[in-house]
């Protein structure tokens, strides 16, 4: 679904401070499997998980979306390419403070001017389905980490998009939660997902919903099962 061929990515290109976080990556992610992307802190993963999708551009090589080279396309392209393909889970989960839940669940259908009647069944429908429907009306700041993260789950998944995209998706949680978000993940999988993550979490790691585990370091493959 997903094809990246000799992709390199530089921070501060031509500068004195240049960086390479990526050095020359082929990989391929399959539709409907969960892929993970392992490796010490600072080997690339989030760097990865960026333009695989679409929140950046590589600065040299191909990455293809569906057969689509999307390596070039201009900001506004990309921009509609990821509001209808994919939904992102943030580590932070960058809810915003001071509105409901249900409301942060609702933000991204926004811009594509769904009946407003029809978006509030859906994301009530979704919080339904992720169990945190009783805090569809509790401001965001007043959700428990795991609770914030079922409503950024909810908040993916409210365009139907075809890949999830979560960075360190058990970062700020406890076993149980861990455990209670791969659940999730193997409902979504079920339900024809594409899942990507990237963890340091071996819980995630090694579970058996994740058909792929993808090892970086200092910026390129290490290997891949
Ligand atoms: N905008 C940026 N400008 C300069 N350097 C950057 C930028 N973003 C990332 N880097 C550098 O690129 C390297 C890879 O960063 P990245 O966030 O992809 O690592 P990571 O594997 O996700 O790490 P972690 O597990 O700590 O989140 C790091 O050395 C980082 O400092």
């Amino acid at each position: 679904m997903i094809h990246l061929s000799d992709v390199r990515k530089a921070f501060n290109q031509g500068k004195s401070n240049e960086f390479w976080a990526l050095k020359g990556i082929d990989l391929s992610v399959k539709a409907g499997k969960v892929t993970v992307f392992r490796g010490p802190s600072g080997s690339g993963k989030t760097t990865l998980l960026t333009l695989v999708g679409c929140l950046a551009r590589p600065t040299s090589g191909r990455v293809r979306l569906k057969d689509r080279d999307i390596s070039g396309l201009p900001e506004r392209f990309l921009t509609d390419i990821r509001r209808s393909t994919f939904g992102f889970v943030f580590q932070q989960f960058n809810l915003l403070k001071g509105i409901s839940a249900l409301e942060n669940v609702m933000i991204p259908a926004y811009p594509l001017g769904v009946d407003r009647k029809e978006l509030a069944a859906r994301a009530h429908g979704l919080m339904q389905s992720l169990d945190i429907h009783a805090k569809a009306q509790s401001n965001a700041e007043w959700l428990s980490g795991g609770e914030a993260q079922r409503v950024a789950i909810a908040r993916a998944l409210i365009n139907d998009p075809e890949v999830i995209i979560a960075d360190e998706p058990t970062a700020n949680l406890d076993s149980e939660r861990s455990k209670q978000f791969l659940g999730i993940v193997e409902t979504l999988k079920a339900s024809g997902k594409t899942v990507l993550m990237t963890s340091h979490d071996p819980l995630v790691c090694d579970t058996a919903v994740v058909d792929h585990v993808v090892s970086l370091r200092d910026g390129e493959l290490v290997e891949a099962r």
